[in-house]
């Protein structure tokens, strides 16, 4: 039997494959920058990180009803069923689309009630990790947030994050974010280390973080690497993002083989596989060729899972 998968940092906005994105967009009337499958791939060759996190934004604005929410879960369930998936942490955006005057239960509701179903239909345990956005500035809103993921708990969020553009944003400002969800004993789990330096994850290190999303440049600084290892941290590595939104120039430089040698235990993930063209069996293959098992990622996984009870 292969070995099952634990798949921990996935933004679930960013696993819509192209044709369901054009009719989401089309039956919401919002208009995408392309209108072609083939013309979203070519949208989809970013230039570099921040390339990247300006055409999510654009191409994902289109996602704005409880239905389109649940059904993108349900979908994603099936294709991660698919490669062996039994329990995943999904990651949504809700600030952004807040922003959009989407209300937060459209959201909230409608992700949980496609875990539900995901459930049902495909056995795949799905819990969800939202996230905020490091270059957002308003702080009340992050803490609104931080209330809204207490308020789901029981429906199945188990955690909040940061994502979004890295570079020269710190992540000190979202402290009593991460508070309000760890006084309610959910777990932080910001990306750190993707784009920006290992400055970036001594910042979340500070902030007592269940896991590091990325957390890759940590090779950059041995003090780094020795406290992620000392503390137990796991780390959500997701090789082909890194190709595709050039933060790391080729396979055979990823840093995935050092953070194994330091002694830190690493997820596999996909991030955001319809824009990466990319799914779960091509990451767990990148990650077999820089000589990472299945069995270490799994074992990573349940390291890392912030509601695993076991398969
Ligand atoms: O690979 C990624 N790194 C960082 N942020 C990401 C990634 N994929 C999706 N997002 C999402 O981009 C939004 C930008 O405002 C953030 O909410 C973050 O969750």
């Amino acid at each position: 039997m292969t070995t099952p998968k634990i798949e921990l940092h996935v933004h679930l906005e960013g696993t819509v494959r192209a044709q369901t994105l054009l009719d989401i967009a089309r039956r919401n009337d919002m208009p995408l920058p392309a209108d072609t499958v083939e013309g979203l791939a070519s949208l989809y060759q970013f230039t570099d990180f921040e390339h990247f996190i300006r055409t999510w934004i654009l191409t994902t604005n289109c996602l704005r009803r409880a239905e389109d929410f649940r059904q993108i879960v349900v979908d994603y369930a099936r294709e991660a069923a698919s490669f062996g998936v039994v329990y995943m942490e999904g990651i949504f955006s809700p600030a952004e689309r807040v922003q959009n005057g989407i209300r937060w239960s459209e959201m909230f509701i409608g992700y949980t009630e496609g875990a539900v179903e995901a459930r049902e239909r495909y056995g795949v345990e799905i819990r969800f990790t939202p996230d905020l956005y490091r270059s957002m500035t308003d702080f009340e809103l992050a803490e609104e947030c931080a209330r809204q993921c207490v308020r789901y708990a029981d429906d199945g969020i188990v955690g909040m994050g940061v994502g979004g553009k890295e570079q020269g944003l710190s992540l000190l400002p979202f402290r009593r974010a991460a508070q309000i969800v760890q006084e309610a004993g959910l777990g932080f789990v910001p990306h750190a280390g993707e784009s920006a330096g290992p400055e970036s994850i001594i910042e979340a290190l500070a902030l007592d973080p269940h896991r590091i999303r990325h957390g890759i440049r940590a090779v950059e600084d041995p003090a780094v690497l020795k406290e992620i290892a000392d503390r137990g941290i796991v780390l959500d590595v997701c090789p082909v993002s890194n190709l595709r939104t050039r933060v790391v120039p080729t396979l055979e430089e990823h840093p995935l083989p050092q953070l194994v040698a330091a002694g830190i235990q690493c997820s596999i993930s996909t991030d955001d596989p319809a824009m990466f063209d990319t799914d779960l069996g091509r990451d767990y293959e990148a990650a077999a060729t820089l000589g990472y098992t299945a069995e270490q990622a799994y074992a990573a996984g349940v390291a890392g899972a912030l509601d695993f009870t076991g398969a």
